[in-house]
């Protein structure tokens, strides 16, 4: 890697009682790749994951976003600063509609007084912006953006929310085990969906348990296990059985490069 890491997390430790669920954990994300993160349960995976997005404060450690030291107290204050997360099931609200869901949070007012002192909503320009967006992302398959989000599929649920990330300019993309609940064919979505992603020039962190998906998808794979990152394979020069073994401790870093 000649480019500088995007996102990096240093000696991270995050501790539940007497749980450590992060010990000394390091992590680098580099422009435009997908990172895949893998581990066995209670590995630890979810814990870095929120600690990056905002949604547990660490107890020791630094994390740094385009080489600056950040600190997040928040989700939103993550999301402010350009990392979004898409979560399984918290991603949106079922009962908003799609562009809705888009602008929570951040709704564009009309122009002029009505705008400033009223606070009056631009519908065509959300509306339009929504449509750019999701046809960017190949998601035009949606006829109508004011429908409510329950009545999409799993898949596209988690299109819009991903147009969603992309629309506000976000740096970094973490998805959440983003095809364990969904089937075949919504699967293949989602997974176009972050190639797609991935040609835009967005980086993605895809956290998943589904060996076939992160290797189609993942440039690196971030191997997670006992609170810190045992290693980061290349998909290309490991099989799955190696991916697997590394993760459950059958074998060690050196005898998956021997193999
Ligand atoms: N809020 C919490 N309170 C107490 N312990 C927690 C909490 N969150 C996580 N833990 C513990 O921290 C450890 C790491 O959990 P974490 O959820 O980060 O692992 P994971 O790799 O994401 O697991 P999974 O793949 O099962 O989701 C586990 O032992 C877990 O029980």
């Amino acid at each position: 890697m000649t480019q500088d890491p995007i996102l990096t997390g240093r000696g991270l430790v995050k501790h539940y009682g007497r749980v450590t669920a992060l010990d000394n954990c390091d992590f680098d994300l580099y422009p435009g790749e997908v990172l895949a993160v893998i581990g066995d349960n209670g590995a630890g995976k979810s814990s870095l994951i929120k600690a990056i997005s905002g949604a547990v404060q660490l107890d020791a450690g630094e994390i740094r976003l385009e080489g600056k030291p950040i600190q997040f107290k928040s989700p939103l204050e993550a999301r402010d600063a350009g990392i979004e997360t898409v979560y399984q099931t918290l991603a949106l609200s079922p009962a908003l509609s799609i562009v809705d869901n888009m602008f929570v949070g951040r709704e564009i007012v009309k122009q002029g007084p009505m705008g400033r002192y009223l606070r009056m909503l631009d519908h065509k320009k959300m509306e339009a912006m929504a449509r750019e967006k999701l046809s960017d992302l190949g998601l035009m398959t949606i006829q109508n953006i004011n429908q409510a989000v329950e009545t999409l599929s799993g898949g596209q649920r988690q299109g819009v929310a991903v147009a969603r990330a992309a629309a506000f300019g976000s740096k970094v993309i973490i998805m959440d085990e983003p095809t364990a609940a969904l089937g075949v064919k919504e699967s293949r979505r989602v997974l176009d969906l972050i190639a797609d992603v991935k040609a835009r020039g967005m980086p993605i962190v895809l956290i998943s348990h589904n060996m076939p998906h992160v290797f189609e998808v993942a440039d690196r794979i971030h191997v997670h296990r006992l609170g810190k990152r045992l290693c980061v394979i290349d998909p290309k020069a490991h099989s799955m059985n190696d991916a697997v073994a590394l993760m459950t401790g059958a074998k060690t870093p050196d005898e998956a490069e021997a193999a």
